[in-house]
């Protein structure tokens, strides 16, 4: 990523003062959460989405989410980046009440949503330059950003190709762009490595390694238990709409894989019979 110099790198830069004072001090002995959420909760009709969920994101983590297909984990990412309003509970990204003051906490984050839809008659690099000045940078910030992460992320030979025509993994390739044009200090990605080339998905863990390791806080949703593990330094799995179990990815694990510590808590069953039509011979 491009050297910052704009007001969103300023903030990221506080943050990290503010836990460093913290610690200092020893006013408190835990330091402020990146991200946090107090008893979140999410109905559709009957449908009880997110049950109250607490979660805290240290600052600096690489923090996994995992969970069964309709855990409630994107209804949960969503209400915690400010593009969901929650029925009930708080959000707060670096001590900011998401709710209270979403340019604040906006400013802060980086999101890549699931199923985005964005301005895709533009190209890449348009649509890139555009996000940032969104946000508020200057154009000749914002340029040569844009710029160094379409290069980056494999995205240049795309030319004026239009974002409505590129692939699915073109497309989570440019969405993360946009979302870490104005160099937030919490990245929130949902499903970040699906459909995207064993390459690229390199490229972007390195990306994220670096930004955690310079400070910055990414959470990513996944399904893949071998890359949640290989990557993130804590894990939190949920089921129905509730943490199911949270902390380092060490302690989550249990002195066993994630994917068997899954099984276990999920519960789930591995269907192995039925669809015995489902043959080539049979109509
Ligand atoms: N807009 C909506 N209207 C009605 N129900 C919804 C809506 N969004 C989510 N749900 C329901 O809320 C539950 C949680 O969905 P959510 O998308 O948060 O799960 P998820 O953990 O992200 O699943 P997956 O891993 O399959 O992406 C599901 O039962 C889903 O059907």
């Amino acid at each position: 990523m491009p050297e910052g110099d704009g007001r969103e790198q300023g903030t990221a830069q506080e943050d990290q003062a503010a836990v460093a004072t913290t610690a200092r001090s020893g006013q408190r002995s835990q330091p402020q959460a990146a991200l946090q959420t107090e008893g979140l909760v999410k109905t559709f009709g009957s449908k009880v989405a997110v049950d109250h969920l607490d979660l805290e994101v240290p600052v600096g983590s690489f923090y996994g989410i995992v969970g069964p297909n309709g855990a409630g984990k994107t209804t949960m990412l969503s209400m915690a980046t400010g593009l969901l309003r929650p029925d009930a509970g708080r959000v707060r990204v670096h001590g900011v009440d998401v709710w209270a003051d979403l340019p604040a906490a906006k400013a802060r984050l980086g999101v890549l949503p699931d199923g985005l839809r964005t301005f895709d008659r533009l190209n890449g690099l348009e649509l890139v330059t555009y996000s940032g000045l969104l946000r508020g940078l200057d154009r000749d910030i914002v340029v040569p950003r844009a710029t160094e992460l379409i290069q980056v992320l494999g995205l240049w030979e795309a030319g004026t190709t239009i974002v409505a025509d590129y692939s699915a993994g073109m497309r989570k390739k440019v969405h993360l762009a946009c979302a870490m044009v104005h160099s937030p200090s919490i990245l929130v990605l949902d499903e970040p490595f699906e459909a995207v080339d064993p390459i690229s998905a390199q490229t972007i863990q390195t990306i994220l390694r670096n930004f955690a390791e310079a400070g910055g806080t990414v959470v990513v949703s996944s399904h893949v238990m071998a890359t949640v593990e290989r990557l993130c330094d804590h894990v939190a799995i949920i089921n129905a709409g509730r943490v199911a179990v949270a902390g380092t990815t060490e302690e989550v694990a249990a002195g066993g894989t994630l994917e068997e510590r899954f099984t276990q808590l999920v519960g789930g069953e591995v269907r192995t019979q039925g669809l015995s039509w489902l043959q080539p011979s049979s109509r």
